[in-house]
């Protein structure tokens, strides 16, 4: 005991550590729906590394242990009737029109239903405003058709876009679906960053283009010093599902009742507020319902409840783009001060033909402290008829005061029913053949966004064939249920090395540990909520015989507790693959104490771990000198799992029972591609037995680590 040797040998590892890389997750927020299918790409990548090494340190018990070390325009307004696009269309000179617009302006706004003609309203009160439009005969010569029209479109034309029921655009009309690439277009051509919504084509910038807001004032050109630019059309078509679906009335929302119920009302009472905070995750249609706000505000229709009712003329011209009272106002620009002062301008006019001049501000956590701050003190100067419609998806990065001034609405995650059902609708108007197991499975794995949900539909439905379940597995990189079953039955059996295969045989091919756990971790909450018994397959059936004990039912919630304890360990691990594979051979214990809870125990670990921690010097993701968290909960034990893993992994017996009683793990250390175990025996005689078997030691740590 007194003589202290270390050794260390270098063993190649043919692979790297597949799992050290993360893809995000698909219930990251942040997680741009495309990138979810990067697990694809990732594994391919990740299959080629072959410099890495495992070194194996031996140590005898000694008190004084010697280390080695080794390294490791404006709104441009569009010409206000479809007289003025046209000639555009056909190559008109714009500037010699703006005398035109202005003319159009002048008739609008004597309009009796001009609230810029009826400086006496108070409030901002829906109910007086009769239209001067007769909705009914409107209605009869052109919208009732309207539903009829749809209901004979659907299911019959692929890929005829604004083919949908209840919508209240017309068939033909495509500049729904092309809002987003205005946004994006007005990105490109450096322009004011606002754009009238729905619009229907990438808005005209004039041929001096300029990103100086000054140049494009947010004011239309009706007489109040407002500019007059229209713009030459071209129909844009929907590029995605999720763009070719967005819901245009209130029916046509997803699981927002209660919001769908307070808008409602607010239309019906009249009593409109100025400002409106639409808050909630994303993809569940906060963007989406503040156009169909906007629109059902100025919408004409007597019948409120209907509102936006896509057939009177105001309804018209903001879906097809030519209104110029509702306005979407990119957040990064409005920060500049030209910017924001034209808009609190144009906020502080009436609207120009419309009940409300709308100003939709999306992403408006983008906004900083100044532009708040300028926007609420100018709010008392802004027009009675002025509506803003904040929306967000992190309320807790917009200031307090805004939060207090305005009317919130929560958005929700949509539930997977409500998302299944969407989906199969969607696919049966596009004739896309679908199991609905793949459609469950899609809306289960979308998180309550909608968005995201269309956006994998979309994708499976490129692949041209029936969308099934397992193609939707394969796409989304995830495993089957019936494969997650397999493993929780291999790891609450104990069976040592087959867990450690299937895991691992898993991370690298289909899944990355984070999403591995996760769904382990549902599957377990299906199983003890008793969710699983419907349409089960023979698999999971087979699990449900087996594990149906009450000791079972309790190695399952502390199998959960494992898991979730787990995966925050793993967040800041830089080696997932081994801790989510350590983390499963504690799934057959009785008591979760894998991740003791308990105080004491913790502060004696966290001895433990400082102790341990003196004997290496690799700064890297270690069990001993990892991180505060590690030592806190679990090194020793992690370290005993670890190292009764590798034992049992160990093809001879005689080997394994020496290792098991002779000696024992003190660390283990993984830093880019090598892995350093230091093991310590009890006599010199020990160390000179293991070293001999030193190949054998080492490829069990192989199989254990990958
Ligand atoms: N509640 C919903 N009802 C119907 N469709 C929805 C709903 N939520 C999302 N969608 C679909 O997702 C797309 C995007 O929705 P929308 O932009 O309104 O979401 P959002 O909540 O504003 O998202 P973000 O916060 O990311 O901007 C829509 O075009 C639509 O196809
Ligand atoms: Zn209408």
């Amino acid at each position: 005991m007194g003589e202290t040797r270390r050794h260390s040998v270098d063993v190649p590892i043919t692979r790297t550590l597949v799992a050290l890389r993360r893809v995000r997750s698909l219930r990251d927020p942040c997680t741009t729906s495309m990138s979810k299918f990067a697990s694809l790409l990732d594994n391919v990548k990740w299959e080629t590394g072959s410099n890495n090494g495992i070194s194996l340190q031996f140590v005898e018990h000694g008190d004084d242990p010697c280390k080695v070390d080794a390294g490791p325009g404006g709104l441009i307004p569009f010409g206000g009737s479809y007289s003025i696009m046209e000639k555009l269309e056909n190559g008109c000179d714009l500037h010699k029109l703006s005398s035109k617009v202005v003319d159009v302006e002048g008739d609008a706004s004597s309009r009796s239903r001009s609230p810029s003609s009826d400086r006496s309203v108070k409030g901002r009160e829906l109910a007086c405003n009769v239209p001067s439009v007769n909705h009914a005969e409107e209605e009869a010569a052109s919208g009732g058709r309207y539903r009829n029209h749809y209901s004979t479109k659907l299911g019959s034309s692929v890929g005829e876009y604004g083919s949908r029921l209840g919508s209240p655009m017309t068939s033909t009309n495509h500049s729904y679906y092309g809002d987003e690439d205005v946004d994006f277009d007005n990105q490109s051509n450096r322009g004011c960053g606002i754009t009238y919504c729905w619009s229907r084509t990438p808005r005209y910038r004039g041929s001096n283009q300029s990103s100086d807001v000054e140049e494009y004032p947010l004011l239309p050109g009706n007489g109040n010093g407002e500019s007059d630019v229209t713009t030459p059309s071209h129909e844009v078509l929907p590029r995605s599902l999720s763009q070719k679906f967005r819901p245009k009335s209130f029916d046509e929302l997803v699981g927002q009742e209660v919001v769908v119920k307070c808008l409602l009302s607010t239309i019906l009472r009249g009593r409109i507020t100025s400002i409106y905070l639409f808050h909630g995750p994303r993809g569940t249609g906060k963007t989406s319902t503040s156009k169909i706000f906007a629109a059902a505000l100025n919408c004409l229709s007597q019948a409120a409840h209907s509102r936006p009712c896509g057939l009177c003329s105001e309804c018209k011209s903001y879906f097809s783009g030519s209104g110029r009272d509702v306005m979407e106002i990119d957040s990064g620009k409005l920060n500049r001060a030209s910017y924001l002062r034209s808009l609190i301008k144009s906020a502080s006019l009436p609207p120009v033909s419309s009940r409300f001049k709308v100003f939709i501000i999306d992403e408006c956590q983008l906004l900083c402290q100044e532009t708040w701050g300028t926007l609420l003190n100018s709010l008392d100067n802004f027009s009675q008829h002025s509506v803003f419609i904040l929306v967000t998806s992190e309320l807790e990065r917009l200031p307090r005061n805004v939060l207090s001034r305005s009317q919130k609405y929560h958005f929700s995650k949509v539930c997977d029913a409500d998302i299944s059902n969407k989906l199969a609708k969607i696919c049966v108007e596009e004739g896309i053949d679908f199991d609905q197991g793949a459609i469950d499975f899609i809306a289960s794995k979308s998180d309550g966004s909608l968005r995201d949900a269309e956006i994998m539909l979309d994708q499976l439905s490129l692949l041209g064939k029936r969308i099934t379940t397992s193609l939707a597995y394969k796409l989304i990189g995830v495993v089957s249920d019936d494969e997650l079953l397999d493993l929780l039955d291999l790891a609450l059996s104990s069976d040592t090395s087959n867990t450690v295969i299937r895991a691992r045989e898993l991370m690298r091919s289909k899944i990355d540990p984070m999403q591995l756990i996760s769904q382990l971790a549902n599957v377990i909450m299906d199983i003890i909520a008793g969710n699983s018994q419907e349409s089960s397959s023979a698999t999971r059936l087979r699990f449900l015989t087996r594990h149906t004990s009450e000791e079972e039912m309790q190695k399952l919630s502390n199998a959960l507790k494992i898991l979730s304890d787990a995966e925050k360990h793993l967040r800041a691990s830089k080696n997932q693959t081994t801790w989510l594979t350590v983390a499963l051979l504690q799934l057959s214990n009785t008591d979760s104490s894998y991740f003791a809870t308990n105080e004491n125990e913790r502060s004696q670990r966290s001895k433990d771990a400082e102790l341990s921690s003196t004997s290496s010097d690799f700064p890297v993701d270690v069990v001993k000198s990892e991180t505060e968290d590690c030592q806190e909960r679990n090194c020793k034990e992690t370290v005993e799992t670890v190292w009764k893993t590798v034992t049992d992994l160990c093809c001879s017996d005689s080997l394994k029972s020496f290792l098991l009683k002779r000696g024992r793990l003190t660390s283990l250390t993984v830093d880019k591609g090598v892995a350093i175990a230091e093991l310590e025996f009890y006599t010199p005689q020990h160390v000179a037995r293991a070293e001999k078997s030193w190949k054998l030691i080492a490829d069990s740590f192989q199989s254990m680590l990958g």
